[in-house]
């Protein structure tokens, strides 16, 4: 078999197409425009190139995009001085402290910091409690993502076997939860589960978020499983050119669409859809600060 590439580059288009409505909508019948602020500190090179790319797609929806670059030493307390600003601010919707910071920084203490009205991450405890009991709030832009693509392909997924491989509080964890709402049985493997071959060969849908490249073997695969790998690992590519590199993910993409169903690629299936989520959730949260239900094809 040879399975079916999952396009998420497409897909985010598309959601993003729908983003843009909504917020034409937000505009003209109720005079909102949703701002979404990011915030980044120091000068790490990739880190630099998705700041830039999530400001583009926020103003090409046509949302505000506020970006705040800051020097790699800033204090803790600058931070978070920013962070209480925005807060304050009524044309910001949606609050984005890139991570990692520097290491003199508490990432908890940033986290803490954000109002959760404005937690377009969904990284604060009260979303992440929200997003467990079933209430609504911005949902994790990653777990979103993929739960979109898994809906779309599969329909319902229901009664589904889902292995999860990670079990990080960004992907694995919240992946759990919105797995186990839509009615799948959900196993969350992680780097001491033992036997994870076996595992994953159970799974009908296989999440991997590791981290780990190629980790995943084609033989690992159960025929005509869905397979969303998460993973985006730098890999040097001196074939490219010197100092050139190429992203590659948590599965043997090549061996595993022998066996699989449907697959997504490694780039251009799950990353894109990480920033088209981050912009559903400031409608979510825009939606919410004006007393409006946000739009259900927004959310999980
Ligand atoms: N507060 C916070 N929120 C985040 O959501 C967050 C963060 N910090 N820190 C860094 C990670 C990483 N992340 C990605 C988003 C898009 C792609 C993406 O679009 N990837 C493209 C490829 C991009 C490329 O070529 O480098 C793809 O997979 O096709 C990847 C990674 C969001 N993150």
């Amino acid at each position: 078999m040879t399975a079916k590439i999952i396009d998420g580059k497409r897909f985010a288009e598309d959601l993003r197409g729908r983003i843009a409505d909504h917020v034409s909508r937000l505009k003209s019948e109720h005079g909102i425009i949703p701002g979404l602020a990011v915030v980044i500190v120091g000068e790490d090179p990739a880190s630099q190139v998705y700041v830039s790319s999530k400001a583009k797609h926020t103003a090409a929806v046509g949302m505000n995009s506020f970006k705040h670059e800051l020097p790699a030493d800033t204090p803790e307390a600058d931070l978070l001085a920013l962070v209480h600003q925005l807060n304050a601010d009524p044309t910001v919707h949606g609050i984005l402290v890139q991570m990692p910071v520097p290491k003199h920084i508490d990432p908890n203490n940033v986290i803490e910091a954000i109002d959760p009205a404005k937690d377009v991450d969904c990284f604060t405890p009260a979303n992440v409690g929200k997003v467990q009991i079933g209430l609504p709030g911005p949902v994790s832009c990653t777990p979103l993502g993929c739960l979109m693509l898994l809906r779309d392909e599969l329909g319902s997924l229901e009664g589904k076997h889902a292995v999860i491989i990670g079990r990080s509080n960004l992907v694995g964890k919240p992946m759990m939860q919105l797995l186990l709402r839509d009615n799948c049985t959900v196993t969350v493997a992680h780097s001491r589960t033992k036997n994870l071959d076996e595992v994953v060969r159970q799974a009908d849908i296989v999440v991997a978020a590791v981290g780990r490249p190629n980790m995943v073997k084609g033989d690992w695969i159960k025929p005509g499983a869905t397979i969303i790998d998460v993973g985006i690992n730098r890999m040097p590519a001196p074939e490219k050119g010197e100092g050139k590199t190429r992203l590659i993910g948590d599965v043997d993409f090549a061996a595993a669409s022998e066996v699989a169903a449907a697959i997504t690629p490694v780039p251009g299936g799950v990353g894109p859809m990480t920033i088209a989520c981050l912009l559903a959730n400031t409608i979510t949260t825009a939606s919410l600060m004006n007393g409006l239900t946000p739009p259900v094809d927004l959310t999980a």
